[in-house]
């Protein structure tokens, strides 16, 4: 890990209710002053719950997906406007499962962060290769061209976080070697050279996802262009993400 301030985002997938908010106040009372920053991003219909569970703490709330349009007939779906009107301060965008079970394209994805721009918010831009195309030794070529097309105009260090995530090692228990992080991250810091001013492509946050646990969270942060983590399952206990914090502090 760099002199980047770390951040450490727990995606909750479709998991959690009213009563998961005591796990925010759990980490709340557990990581008053954490020495990273720390988020958490609930399915839709909690963000203000969230928002409100978190208030007075240092836990900032995001989104899981947004719509690239302000407003409009698009049944089931959710606009950054709103997301942020609703007191998030980020969400994530292009997320595998969302890429696999919506189709979703690397320009839908560029689109998606540009409204969350728009909308004032951090795009935690997710990227990341299949095992398939890692066997087949195209995990690098993946990870550039993904996060190439998904990257919209105008991103900043400030506006912009990008997860790297393997797809076949999230939810699997499987990790990527530290070897093989340091190599994909390494690549990234190089690439964002080429898409943004400098000075944001040395400050981007990259962030590491797939079985992020408190047992392993030390030695993948230890990788120099790991700037922290994007946790599924371990995000969902206050102590497992507590542990993943303390490992970035
Ligand atoms: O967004 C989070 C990632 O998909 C990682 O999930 P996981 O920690 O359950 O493997």
């Amino acid at each position: 890990m760099s002199d980047i301030r770390p951040l450490i985002a727990g995606n909750w997938k479709m998991n959690g209710s009213r009563a998961a908010m005591a796990e925010v106040s759990a980490l709340a009372a557990a990581h008053p002053a954490p020495g990273c920053d720390v988020m958490l991003c609930p399915p839709a219909p909690l963000l203000p719950i969230m928002v409100e569970a978190a208030s007075g703490t240092k836990i900032a709330v995001g989104a899981q997906d947004c719509h690239a349009n302000v407003s409009g007939a698009h049944t089931g779906d959710t606009s950054a406007t709103l997301i942020a009107e609703l007191g998030a301060t980020a969400v994530i965008v292009g997320h595998s499962e969302r890429r696999a079970d919506h189709g979703e394209t690397d320009a839908a994805i560029a689109a998606k962060a540009a409204a969350a721009h728009q909308a004032g918010l951090i795009a935690i831009i997710c990227i990341g290769e299949t095992e398939a195309e890692r066997d087949a030794g195209r995990a690098l070529e993946v990870a550039r061209s993904q996060l190439a097309g998904s990257l919209p105009a105008g991103a900043t260090a400030a506006n912009t976080v990008i997860a790297y995530e393997p797809v076949w090692a999230i939810g699997t228990g499987k990790v990527a070697s530290v070897a093989d992080i340091d190599e994909v991250h390494s690549a990234l810091r190089t690439a964002l050279a080429d898409l943004m001013s400098a000075e944001d492509a040395a400050a981007t946050r990259l962030l590491y996802g797939g079985s992020v646990k408190p047992g392993n969270a030390a030695e993948i942060f230890a990788v120099t262009d790991v700037n922290g983590a994007l946790v599924g399952g371990a995000s969902l206990k206050a102590a497992d993400f507590g542990g993943i914090i303390a490992a970035a502090e």
